[in-house]
């Protein structure tokens, strides 16, 4: 593989919380079509590491590109212009309007006509409009719950809504997903159709960041797997390797810590 093929890449980020550091020196290299593993016990810094990468946290150090060029994470939107789309852990759809329009929102910011087309309803603006919505739709298709698109997002089930906040994520066309927790607060019949649906957006050449505590449905799924202890990187590698490791072990089995 070229490295063409590497669509993020992240060295040397640490993040520290008045006495706590948060993260120490943490790397990673994703390449196209990959589901990349980020795990680790509770408190080991997962989440910081994805609000650092999604412009949520300002690091105190660590360099990122994203498909070969250089980014900043300084603002949310300026992450998701960049080409980084991101669902949380605690959902966050827009739960009055309806699951067609949720993915209509995220659709937006790739398209042109701005805020005086609209005000106009040029034809450029109801051409895109249009577009616009039968994208959304084909979204909700890909992710089983077109017949779901005109009801509020609030109405459909926790394992639909997820799916919602994916489909949404799609829409912005993104160069990297990353996925906060996906099957948190699934049943295992939600959890198999989450990791069908994760494959499905693999295959199609997608390349995805997810953070899990889920730890089969990691090995299951991914490609490669980055591990964290307390702030730093314990372990890198295929899940194979990855479940092996000694220090691996050690931090799931150690006093102090839930394993997840
Ligand atoms: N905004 C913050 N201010 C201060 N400390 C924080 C903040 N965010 C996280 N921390 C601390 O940083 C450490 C790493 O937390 P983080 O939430 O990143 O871990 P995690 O691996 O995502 O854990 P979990 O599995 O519990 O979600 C923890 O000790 C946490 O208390």
């Amino acid at each position: 593989m070229s490295n063409n093929d590497v669509i993020l890449q992240v060295a040397g980020v640490s993040k520290r919380f008045g006495g706590l550091q948060a993260l120490s020196d943490v790397g990673i290299e994703i390449r196209q079509g990959q589901v990349y593993g980020l795990i680790g016990p509770n408190g080991a810094g997962k989440t910081t590491f994805f609000n650092v990468l999604t412009g949520l946290y300002t690091p105190d150090s660590g360099s990122f590109e994203l498909a070969g060029k250089p980014y900043k994470p300084t603002a949310v939107h300026e992450v998701a212009k960049a080409g980084i789309a991101r669902t949380f852990q605690n959902i966050r759809l827009f739960a009055d309007m309806t699951a067609l329009e949720n993915v209509m929102v995220g659709r937006h910011i790739r398209t042109g006509s701005g805020l005086l087309g609209a005000v106009f309803r040029t034809k450029s603006f109801n051409r895109e409009e249009a577009e616009i919505r039968d994208r959304a739709m084909q979204l909700l298709e890909y992710v089983d719950i077109a017949k779901y698109a005109d009801y509020k997002a609030r109405t459909l089930s926790y394992g639909d809504q997820r799916r919602l906040e994916i489909a949404r994520a799609l829409a912005t066309e993104p160069k990297l997903i990353a996925l906060d927790e996906p099957a948190a607060g699934m049943n295992s019949t939600e959890k198999v159709v989450l990791r069908e649906l994760i494959d499905r957006i693999r295959n199609d050449g997608r390349t995805i960041l997810l953070i899990e505590h889920d730890v089969k449905l990691v090995m299951g799924l991914c490609d490669r797997v980055t591990v964290l202890d307390y702030g730093k990187q314990i372990a890198e590698g295929t899940p194979y390797d990855v479940q092996r490791n000694e220090k691996v072990i050690e931090a799931y089995l150690g006093a102090g810590h839930t394993a997840h």
